[in-house]
Protein backbone atom coordinates (compact mmCIF):
# COMPACT_ATOMS: atom_id res chain seq x y z
CA UNK A 1 0.00 0.00 0.00
CA UNK A 2 2.57 2.42 0.73
CA UNK A 3 4.71 1.73 -2.23
CA UNK A 4 7.81 3.11 -3.02
CA UNK A 5 8.30 5.76 -5.52
CA UNK A 6 10.16 5.46 -8.79
CA UNK A 7 13.70 6.12 -9.55
CA UNK A 8 12.96 9.35 -10.96
CA UNK A 9 10.63 10.39 -7.54
CA UNK A 10 13.09 9.05 -5.11
CA UNK A 11 15.62 11.65 -6.21
CA UNK A 12 12.64 14.60 -5.40
CA UNK A 13 11.82 12.23 -2.26
CA UNK A 14 15.41 12.29 -0.96
CA UNK A 15 15.22 15.90 -1.55
CA UNK A 16 12.13 15.77 0.56
CA UNK A 17 14.86 15.04 3.73
CA UNK A 18 14.59 18.40 3.23
CA UNK A 19 10.73 18.75 2.53
CA UNK A 20 9.83 18.61 6.10
CA UNK A 21 12.27 21.34 7.24
CA UNK A 22 11.52 23.51 4.22
CA UNK A 23 7.66 23.39 5.22
CA UNK A 24 9.13 24.20 8.40
CA UNK A 25 11.28 27.18 7.66
CA UNK A 26 8.10 28.21 4.98
CA UNK A 27 6.42 28.84 8.45
CA UNK A 28 3.54 25.61 7.34
CA UNK A 29 3.84 23.33 10.07
CA UNK A 30 3.28 24.60 13.74
CA UNK A 31 3.18 20.92 15.46
CA UNK A 32 3.98 17.81 14.32
CA UNK A 33 3.02 14.24 16.49
CA UNK A 34 4.59 11.85 17.23
CA UNK A 35 6.45 9.52 15.85
CA UNK A 36 8.10 12.42 14.22
CA UNK A 37 11.35 10.33 13.09
CA UNK A 38 9.70 7.92 11.58
CA UNK A 39 7.77 10.66 8.81
CA UNK A 40 11.66 11.82 8.16
CA UNK A 41 12.92 7.84 7.81
CA UNK A 42 9.99 7.52 5.23
CA UNK A 43 10.64 10.42 3.02
CA UNK A 44 14.28 10.21 3.17
CA UNK A 45 13.49 6.44 2.39
CA UNK A 46 12.34 7.73 -0.89
CA UNK A 47 8.52 6.53 0.31
CA UNK A 48 5.77 7.90 -1.07
CA UNK A 49 3.16 9.10 1.39
CA UNK A 50 -0.99 9.83 1.52
CA UNK A 51 -2.12 12.49 3.33
CA UNK A 52 -5.79 14.18 4.33
CA UNK A 53 -6.52 17.28 4.64
CA UNK A 54 -10.79 18.50 5.53
CA UNK A 55 -12.71 20.74 5.74
CA UNK A 56 -16.67 21.47 6.87
CA UNK A 57 -19.56 22.92 4.53
CA UNK A 58 -20.54 24.98 6.52
CA UNK A 59 -20.22 28.01 4.03
CA UNK A 60 -20.45 27.72 0.55
CA UNK A 61 -16.83 28.69 -0.15
CA UNK A 62 -13.42 27.87 1.35
CA UNK A 63 -11.17 30.80 2.54
CA UNK A 64 -7.47 31.92 2.83
CA UNK A 65 -7.20 30.45 5.94
CA UNK A 66 -8.11 27.00 4.76
CA UNK A 67 -5.47 27.36 2.70
CA UNK A 68 -2.80 27.68 4.91
CA UNK A 69 -2.95 23.63 5.84
CA UNK A 70 -4.18 22.60 2.09
CA UNK A 71 -0.73 24.42 1.50
CA UNK A 72 0.86 21.92 2.89
CA UNK A 73 -0.92 18.87 1.04
CA UNK A 74 0.07 20.79 -1.93
CA UNK A 75 3.57 21.05 -1.11
CA UNK A 76 3.98 17.35 -1.01
CA UNK A 77 1.32 16.49 -3.75
CA UNK A 78 3.96 18.09 -6.59
CA UNK A 79 6.56 16.64 -5.11
CA UNK A 80 4.91 13.02 -6.12
CA UNK A 81 3.03 12.22 -3.05
CA UNK A 82 -0.43 11.43 -2.60
CA UNK A 83 -3.25 13.45 -1.07
CA UNK A 84 -7.20 13.25 -0.05
CA UNK A 85 -8.82 16.67 0.03
CA UNK A 86 -12.13 15.82 2.31
CA UNK A 87 -15.60 17.52 2.82
CA UNK A 88 -17.21 16.84 6.25
CA UNK A 89 -20.67 16.04 4.30
CA UNK A 90 -21.43 14.38 7.77
CA UNK A 91 -19.19 16.07 10.32
CA UNK A 92 -20.97 19.26 8.76
CA UNK A 93 -23.99 18.52 10.42
CA UNK A 94 -22.62 17.68 13.97
CA UNK A 95 -20.37 20.88 13.99
CA UNK A 96 -16.79 20.91 15.04
CA UNK A 97 -16.39 22.78 18.47
CA UNK A 98 -12.72 23.58 18.06
CA UNK A 99 -11.72 26.90 18.20
CA UNK A 100 -15.29 28.04 19.09
CA UNK A 101 -16.43 30.07 22.11
CA UNK A 102 -20.31 29.21 21.23
CA UNK A 103 -21.85 26.67 19.74
CA UNK A 104 -23.01 26.81 16.09
CA UNK A 105 -26.70 27.50 14.34
CA UNK A 106 -27.68 24.26 12.60
CA UNK A 107 -27.67 24.87 9.04
CA UNK A 108 -30.75 23.85 6.67
CA UNK A 109 -30.30 20.50 4.67
CA UNK A 110 -30.71 22.29 1.51
CA UNK A 111 -28.19 24.80 1.95
CA UNK A 112 -25.34 22.20 3.37
CA UNK A 113 -25.65 19.77 0.43
CA UNK A 114 -25.00 22.96 -1.90
CA UNK A 115 -22.25 23.85 -0.12
CA UNK A 116 -20.65 20.62 -0.15
CA UNK A 117 -21.07 20.55 -3.97
CA UNK A 118 -19.57 23.83 -3.69
CA UNK A 119 -16.45 23.10 -1.22
CA UNK A 120 -15.83 19.54 -3.34
CA UNK A 121 -15.45 21.34 -6.32
CA UNK A 122 -12.65 23.86 -4.98
CA UNK A 123 -10.84 21.76 -3.48
CA UNK A 124 -10.79 20.06 -6.87
CA UNK A 125 -9.83 23.05 -8.28
CA UNK A 126 -7.57 24.03 -5.75
CA UNK A 127 -5.45 21.44 -6.42
CA UNK A 128 -5.48 21.36 -10.37
CA UNK A 129 -4.64 25.22 -10.87
CA UNK A 130 -1.49 24.50 -7.78
CA UNK A 131 -0.58 22.17 -10.17
CA UNK A 132 -0.70 24.34 -13.25
CA UNK A 133 1.02 26.81 -11.49
CA UNK A 134 3.80 24.57 -10.26
CA UNK A 135 4.34 23.10 -14.07
CA UNK A 136 4.20 26.71 -14.90
CA UNK A 137 7.34 28.04 -12.40
CA UNK A 138 9.41 24.27 -12.68
CA UNK A 139 9.02 22.88 -16.25
CA UNK A 140 11.45 20.33 -15.13
CA UNK A 141 9.93 19.63 -11.53
CA UNK A 142 8.87 16.63 -10.28
CA UNK A 143 5.78 14.33 -11.04
CA UNK A 144 2.27 14.41 -9.05
CA UNK A 145 0.75 12.40 -6.79
CA UNK A 146 -2.62 11.51 -7.27
CA UNK A 147 -5.38 13.82 -5.62
CA UNK A 148 -8.67 12.29 -4.39
CA UNK A 149 -11.62 14.11 -3.29
CA UNK A 150 -13.49 12.57 -0.66
CA UNK A 151 -16.84 13.52 1.24
CA UNK A 152 -17.28 11.25 4.66
CA UNK A 153 -20.78 11.18 4.20
CA UNK A 154 -20.07 7.83 2.49
CA UNK A 155 -18.94 5.90 5.10
CA UNK A 156 -21.12 7.61 7.58
CA UNK A 157 -24.36 6.64 6.23
CA UNK A 158 -23.76 3.18 6.46
CA UNK A 159 -22.74 3.25 10.10
CA UNK A 160 -25.12 1.82 12.83
CA UNK A 161 -24.84 3.31 16.16
CA UNK A 162 -24.77 -0.04 17.83
CA UNK A 163 -22.58 -1.15 15.97
CA UNK A 164 -20.23 1.87 16.19
CA UNK A 165 -20.64 1.85 20.03
CA UNK A 166 -19.85 -1.84 20.50
CA UNK A 167 -16.76 -2.44 18.44
CA UNK A 168 -15.25 1.51 18.83
CA UNK A 169 -16.35 2.92 22.04
CA UNK A 170 -14.14 0.88 24.83
CA UNK A 171 -11.42 1.90 22.49
CA UNK A 172 -12.31 6.25 22.69
CA UNK A 173 -11.79 6.92 26.16
CA UNK A 174 -13.48 9.63 27.48
CA UNK A 175 -10.67 11.56 29.60
CA UNK A 176 -8.72 12.07 26.58
CA UNK A 177 -11.74 13.77 25.22
CA UNK A 178 -12.12 15.80 28.15
CA UNK A 179 -9.11 16.79 27.91
CA UNK A 180 -8.97 18.70 24.49
CA UNK A 181 -8.95 21.96 24.39
CA UNK A 182 -12.08 22.33 22.64
CA UNK A 183 -14.16 20.67 24.96
CA UNK A 184 -12.15 22.25 28.06
CA UNK A 185 -12.41 25.57 27.23
CA UNK A 186 -16.20 25.38 26.49
CA UNK A 187 -17.17 23.32 29.98
CA UNK A 188 -16.00 26.46 31.37
CA UNK A 189 -18.53 28.95 29.99
CA UNK A 190 -22.15 29.08 31.20
CA UNK A 191 -23.74 27.05 28.70
CA UNK A 192 -21.64 24.21 28.49
CA UNK A 193 -22.03 22.45 25.06
CA UNK A 194 -24.05 19.69 23.26
CA UNK A 195 -23.75 16.23 22.91
CA UNK A 196 -22.86 16.82 19.07
CA UNK A 197 -20.64 18.58 19.56
CA UNK A 198 -18.96 16.73 22.23
CA UNK A 199 -18.79 14.00 19.96
CA UNK A 200 -17.19 15.41 16.71
CA UNK A 201 -13.57 14.45 17.76
CA UNK A 202 -15.39 10.39 17.30
CA UNK A 203 -16.37 11.64 13.92
CA UNK A 204 -13.45 13.28 13.11
CA UNK A 205 -10.87 10.07 14.46
CA UNK A 206 -12.45 7.90 12.94
CA UNK A 207 -12.52 9.38 9.56
CA UNK A 208 -8.48 9.08 9.63
CA UNK A 209 -8.91 5.10 11.31
CA UNK A 210 -11.44 4.98 7.80
CA UNK A 211 -8.90 6.24 5.48
CA UNK A 212 -5.62 4.81 6.98
CA UNK A 213 -7.71 1.06 6.50
CA UNK A 214 -8.86 1.57 3.44
CA UNK A 215 -7.06 3.99 1.61
CA UNK A 216 -3.53 3.92 3.33
CA UNK A 217 -3.74 7.99 4.20
CA UNK A 218 -1.13 8.02 7.14
CA UNK A 219 -1.05 11.78 7.96
CA UNK A 220 -3.55 14.01 8.89
CA UNK A 221 -2.93 17.91 8.19
CA UNK A 222 -5.12 20.72 9.16
CA UNK A 223 -4.63 24.07 10.84
CA UNK A 224 -3.30 24.20 14.24
CA UNK A 225 -6.90 24.58 15.36
CA UNK A 226 -7.56 20.74 14.39
CA UNK A 227 -5.01 19.77 16.85
CA UNK A 228 -7.17 17.97 19.13
CA UNK A 229 -9.02 15.91 16.55
CA UNK A 230 -5.95 15.08 14.83
CA UNK A 231 -4.54 13.58 18.00
CA UNK A 232 -7.80 11.83 18.94
CA UNK A 233 -7.38 9.91 15.24
CA UNK A 234 -4.07 9.11 16.12
CA UNK A 235 -4.77 7.45 19.64
CA UNK A 236 -8.09 5.53 17.77
CA UNK A 237 -5.65 4.11 15.01
CA UNK A 238 -2.90 2.96 17.91
CA UNK A 239 -5.70 1.27 20.09
CA UNK A 240 -7.65 -0.68 17.33
CA UNK A 241 -5.69 -0.77 14.34
CA UNK A 242 -3.39 -4.32 14.72
CA UNK A 243 -1.02 -2.58 12.02
CA UNK A 244 -0.35 0.99 13.70
CA UNK A 245 3.27 -0.62 15.23
CA UNK A 246 4.25 -1.52 11.54
CA UNK A 247 2.82 1.33 9.82
CA UNK A 248 2.29 4.22 12.05
CA UNK A 249 0.38 7.64 11.58
CA UNK A 250 1.25 10.94 12.09
CA UNK A 251 -0.21 14.85 11.61
CA UNK A 252 1.17 17.92 11.17
CA UNK A 253 -0.83 21.24 12.10
CA UNK A 254 -0.31 24.92 10.17
CA UNK A 255 -0.11 27.86 12.43
CA UNK A 256 -3.60 29.96 12.10
CA UNK A 257 -3.51 32.65 10.21
CA UNK A 258 -4.91 35.44 12.14
CA UNK A 259 -5.46 39.51 11.76
CA UNK A 260 -3.54 42.60 13.09
CA UNK A 261 -5.68 42.00 16.56
CA UNK A 262 -4.94 38.44 16.70
CA UNK A 263 -8.30 37.14 15.66
CA UNK A 264 -8.18 33.42 13.51
CA UNK A 265 -9.00 34.54 10.04
CA UNK A 266 -12.18 32.44 9.47
CA UNK A 267 -16.04 31.91 8.83
CA UNK A 268 -16.86 32.25 13.15
CA UNK A 269 -14.99 35.17 13.12
CA UNK A 270 -16.75 36.84 9.97
CA UNK A 271 -13.10 37.44 8.81
CA UNK A 272 -12.69 35.29 5.89
CA UNK A 273 -11.58 36.21 3.05
CA UNK A 274 -13.57 33.73 0.44
CA UNK A 275 -12.02 32.01 -2.66
CA UNK A 276 -15.60 31.46 -4.48
CA UNK A 277 -14.86 33.90 -8.01
CA UNK A 278 -18.85 34.76 -7.53
CA UNK A 279 -17.37 36.63 -3.72
CA UNK A 280 -14.10 37.71 -4.76
CA UNK A 281 -12.53 37.84 -8.22
CA UNK A 282 -8.98 36.87 -8.78
CA UNK A 283 -8.40 40.65 -8.79
CA UNK A 284 -9.78 40.86 -5.53
CA UNK A 285 -7.37 38.55 -4.04
CA UNK A 286 -4.95 40.12 -5.83
CA UNK A 287 -5.95 43.41 -4.30
CA UNK A 288 -5.92 41.44 -1.15
CA UNK A 289 -2.00 40.61 -0.82
CA UNK A 290 -0.99 43.35 -2.79
CA UNK A 291 -1.97 45.27 0.34
CA UNK A 292 -0.30 43.11 2.65
CA UNK A 293 2.13 45.20 5.14
CA UNK A 294 5.92 45.14 5.00
CA UNK A 295 6.52 42.86 7.75
CA UNK A 296 4.30 40.31 6.44
CA UNK A 297 5.19 39.97 2.60
CA UNK A 298 8.06 37.54 2.74
CA UNK A 299 5.74 35.33 5.44
CA UNK A 300 3.08 35.42 3.30
CA UNK A 301 5.56 34.48 0.19
CA UNK A 302 6.30 31.12 1.93
CA UNK A 303 3.04 30.10 3.09
CA UNK A 304 0.87 31.47 -0.43
CA UNK A 305 3.31 30.47 -2.94
CA UNK A 306 5.73 27.39 -4.50
CA UNK A 307 8.16 29.88 -5.24
CA UNK A 308 11.83 28.68 -3.85
CA UNK A 309 13.23 29.77 -0.35
CA UNK A 310 16.33 31.40 -2.29
CA UNK A 311 13.71 33.36 -5.28
CA UNK A 312 12.05 34.47 -1.76
CA UNK A 313 15.30 35.76 -0.02
CA UNK A 314 16.12 37.43 -3.53
CA UNK A 315 12.88 38.96 -4.03
CA UNK A 316 12.95 39.93 -0.21
CA UNK A 317 16.18 41.96 -0.73
CA UNK A 318 15.55 43.27 -3.24
CA UNK A 319 11.93 44.80 -1.65
CA UNK A 320 13.83 46.27 1.00
CA UNK A 321 16.08 48.57 -0.95
CA UNK A 322 12.84 50.21 -2.45
CA UNK A 323 9.82 49.19 -0.32
CA UNK A 324 7.94 52.05 -1.40
CA UNK A 325 8.11 50.69 -4.78
CA UNK A 326 6.22 47.36 -3.71
CA UNK A 327 8.08 44.73 -5.80
CA UNK A 328 7.13 42.05 -2.68
CA UNK A 329 3.94 42.93 -2.77
CA UNK A 330 3.09 42.64 -6.46
CA UNK A 331 5.64 39.42 -6.52
CA UNK A 332 3.45 37.71 -3.54
CA UNK A 333 -0.10 39.03 -5.61
CA UNK A 334 0.51 37.46 -9.06
CA UNK A 335 1.88 34.30 -7.65
CA UNK A 336 -0.96 33.68 -5.28
CA UNK A 337 -3.26 34.82 -8.12
CA UNK A 338 -1.94 32.58 -10.73
CA UNK A 339 -2.21 29.50 -8.10
CA UNK A 340 -5.55 30.42 -6.92
CA UNK A 341 -7.41 31.82 -10.19
CA UNK A 342 -5.30 29.90 -13.00
CA UNK A 343 -1.79 30.95 -14.40
CA UNK A 344 -2.08 34.39 -16.16
CA UNK A 345 -4.51 35.71 -14.15
CA UNK A 346 -2.30 37.64 -12.13
CA UNK A 347 -0.65 38.90 -14.93
CA UNK A 348 -4.35 40.32 -16.12
CA UNK A 349 -4.79 41.26 -12.39
CA UNK A 350 -1.74 43.20 -12.40
CA UNK A 351 -2.46 44.83 -16.07
CA UNK A 352 -6.16 45.73 -14.15
CA UNK A 353 -4.54 47.05 -10.95
CA UNK A 354 -2.53 49.42 -13.11
CA UNK A 355 -5.23 50.67 -15.05
CA UNK A 356 -7.32 51.14 -11.76
CA UNK A 357 -4.85 52.93 -9.07
CA UNK A 358 -1.86 54.90 -11.59
CA UNK A 359 -3.45 57.80 -13.53
CA UNK A 360 -1.32 58.07 -16.33
CA UNK A 361 -1.55 54.35 -17.92
CA UNK A 362 -5.37 54.85 -16.88
CA UNK A 363 -5.84 57.90 -19.11
CA UNK A 364 -4.57 56.47 -22.36
CA UNK A 365 -7.41 53.50 -22.31
CA UNK A 366 -10.74 53.77 -24.01
CA UNK A 367 -13.88 52.96 -22.77
CA UNK A 368 -13.96 50.18 -25.07
CA UNK A 369 -10.12 48.94 -23.79
CA UNK A 370 -11.36 48.67 -20.41
CA UNK A 371 -14.23 46.95 -21.09
CA UNK A 372 -12.28 44.45 -22.40
CA UNK A 373 -9.64 44.12 -19.83
CA UNK A 374 -12.21 43.96 -17.12
CA UNK A 375 -14.27 41.59 -19.01
CA UNK A 376 -11.53 39.15 -19.35
CA UNK A 377 -10.72 39.36 -15.62
CA UNK A 378 -14.45 38.52 -15.17
CA UNK A 379 -15.05 41.64 -13.07
CA UNK A 380 -16.61 43.75 -15.27
CA UNK A 381 -19.84 45.09 -14.29
CA UNK A 382 -22.94 46.27 -15.53
CA UNK A 383 -25.47 49.27 -15.32
CA UNK A 384 -28.29 51.28 -16.95
CA UNK A 385 -27.42 54.35 -17.53
CA UNK A 386 -30.99 55.06 -15.94
CA UNK A 387 -29.90 54.08 -12.54
CA UNK A 388 -28.38 56.71 -10.27
CA UNK A 389 -24.92 56.57 -8.28
CA UNK A 390 -26.87 55.19 -5.22
CA UNK A 391 -28.46 52.79 -7.16
CA UNK A 392 -25.33 51.45 -8.66
CA UNK A 393 -24.09 51.20 -5.17
CA UNK A 394 -26.08 49.30 -3.59
CA UNK A 395 -25.73 46.96 -6.92
CA UNK A 396 -21.72 46.50 -6.92
CA UNK A 397 -21.65 46.64 -2.45
CA UNK A 398 -24.72 44.31 -2.12
CA UNK A 399 -25.65 47.05 0.44
CA UNK A 400 -28.87 49.09 1.34
CA UNK A 401 -30.08 52.18 -0.09
CA UNK A 402 -29.36 53.98 3.32
CA UNK A 403 -25.91 52.14 3.40
CA UNK A 404 -25.03 53.74 -0.12
CA UNK A 405 -26.19 57.23 0.70
CA UNK A 406 -23.92 56.50 4.61
CA UNK A 407 -21.05 55.80 2.06
CA UNK A 408 -21.81 58.97 0.24
CA UNK A 409 -22.12 61.03 3.17
CA UNK A 410 -18.77 59.88 4.87
CA UNK A 411 -17.07 60.57 1.75
CA UNK A 412 -16.28 57.14 0.67
CA UNK A 413 -17.46 57.47 -2.65
CA UNK A 414 -15.18 58.60 -5.46
CA UNK A 415 -15.67 58.56 -9.95
CA UNK A 416 -13.29 58.45 -12.55
CA UNK A 417 -9.36 57.97 -13.12
CA UNK A 418 -9.53 61.66 -11.52
CA UNK A 419 -10.87 60.18 -7.85
CA UNK A 420 -13.66 62.86 -7.64
CA UNK A 421 -15.17 62.86 -4.15
CA UNK A 422 -18.93 62.72 -4.63
CA UNK A 423 -20.69 62.92 -1.50
CA UNK A 424 -24.27 63.07 -2.72
CA UNK A 425 -26.71 61.09 -5.14
CA UNK A 426 -26.51 61.59 -8.80
CA UNK A 427 -29.06 60.75 -11.13
CA UNK A 428 -27.29 61.78 -14.54
CA UNK A 429 -23.41 60.41 -14.68
CA UNK A 430 -22.51 61.21 -18.02
CA UNK A 431 -19.91 63.61 -17.21
CA UNK A 432 -18.07 61.33 -15.22
CA UNK A 433 -18.44 58.46 -17.90
CA UNK A 434 -15.51 57.28 -20.06
CA UNK A 435 -16.17 57.49 -23.89
CA UNK A 436 -19.78 57.98 -22.49
CA UNK A 437 -19.73 54.12 -21.74
CA UNK A 438 -17.64 53.32 -18.59
CA UNK A 439 -17.63 54.36 -14.94
CA UNK A 440 -15.07 53.84 -12.87
CA UNK A 441 -16.46 53.58 -9.55
CA UNK A 442 -14.63 54.02 -5.88
CA UNK A 443 -16.12 53.06 -2.44
CA UNK A 444 -13.01 53.82 -0.04
CA UNK A 445 -9.35 52.93 -0.56
CA UNK A 446 -9.65 48.97 -1.46
CA UNK A 447 -12.73 48.83 -3.79
CA UNK A 448 -12.66 50.28 -7.16
CA UNK A 449 -15.27 48.68 -9.50
CA UNK A 450 -15.49 49.42 -13.63
CA UNK A 451 -18.62 49.40 -14.45
CA UNK A 452 -20.21 49.22 -18.54
CA UNK A 453 -23.01 51.53 -18.71
CA UNK A 454 -25.68 50.39 -20.84
N1 LIG B 1 -7.11 31.13 9.73
C1 LIG B 1 -6.72 29.90 9.49
N2 LIG B 1 -5.40 29.59 9.45
C2 LIG B 1 -4.99 28.32 9.21
N3 LIG B 1 -5.81 27.29 9.01
C3 LIG B 1 -7.15 27.54 9.05
C4 LIG B 1 -7.67 28.84 9.28
N4 LIG B 1 -9.03 28.79 9.24
C5 LIG B 1 -9.35 27.49 8.99
N5 LIG B 1 -8.23 26.74 8.88
C6 LIG B 1 -8.14 25.31 8.66
O1 LIG B 1 -8.87 24.95 7.49
C7 LIG B 1 -9.41 23.65 7.66
C8 LIG B 1 -10.90 23.67 7.39
O2 LIG B 1 -11.50 24.53 8.32
P1 LIG B 1 -13.03 24.91 8.34
O3 LIG B 1 -13.66 24.55 7.06
O4 LIG B 1 -13.66 24.41 9.54
O5 LIG B 1 -12.91 26.50 8.38
P2 LIG B 1 -13.06 27.49 9.58
O6 LIG B 1 -12.98 28.87 9.06
O7 LIG B 1 -12.13 27.09 10.66
O8 LIG B 1 -14.56 27.24 9.97
P3 LIG B 1 -15.29 27.68 11.23
O9 LIG B 1 -14.91 29.09 11.53
O10 LIG B 1 -16.72 27.48 10.80
O11 LIG B 1 -14.81 26.71 12.28
C9 LIG B 1 -9.05 23.22 9.09
O12 LIG B 1 -7.88 22.44 9.05
C10 LIG B 1 -8.80 24.53 9.78
O13 LIG B 1 -7.92 24.41 10.89
N1 LIG C 1 -12.99 19.48 11.59
C1 LIG C 1 -12.44 20.10 10.43
C2 LIG C 1 -12.97 19.55 9.14
C3 LIG C 1 -12.72 18.07 9.00
C4 LIG C 1 -13.79 17.20 8.99
C5 LIG C 1 -13.59 15.82 8.90
C6 LIG C 1 -12.29 15.34 8.86
O1 LIG C 1 -12.08 13.98 8.79
C7 LIG C 1 -11.20 16.20 8.85
C8 LIG C 1 -11.42 17.57 8.93
C9 LIG C 1 -12.78 21.60 10.52
O2 LIG C 1 -13.79 21.96 10.98
O3 LIG C 1 -12.04 22.39 10.09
Amino acid sequence: MLGRISKRLLSSAKEATGLLAELKHRGLILQMAQPEQWLHDKLNGGHKIKLYCGADPTAKSLHLGNVVPLMILLNFYVRGHDVVALVGGATGRVGDPSGRKTERTAMNDDVRLRNIVKIQAQLQKFFDNGLKYYQSRFPQGEIPGKIVCEDNFHWWKDIRLLDFLAEYGRHIRIQSMFGRSSIGSRLEGKDGMGFNEFTYQILQAYDFYHLYEEQGVTVQVGGNDQWGNITAGIDLINRVSPRAQKIPVSGLTAPLLTTASGEKFGKSAGNAVFLDPEINSAFDIFQFFYNTEDADVSRFLKIFTLLSLDTIEAAMQQHMLSPHLRSGQTLLAREVTDLLFGVGSGDTSLKVSKIVFEKDTADQLSGDELIKLFDKAKILRNASKSDSLVDIIVKVASCSKSEARRKLSQGSIFLDFSRTKVTQDVSDLSKYLIDDKVLILRIGKQKCYVIKMQ
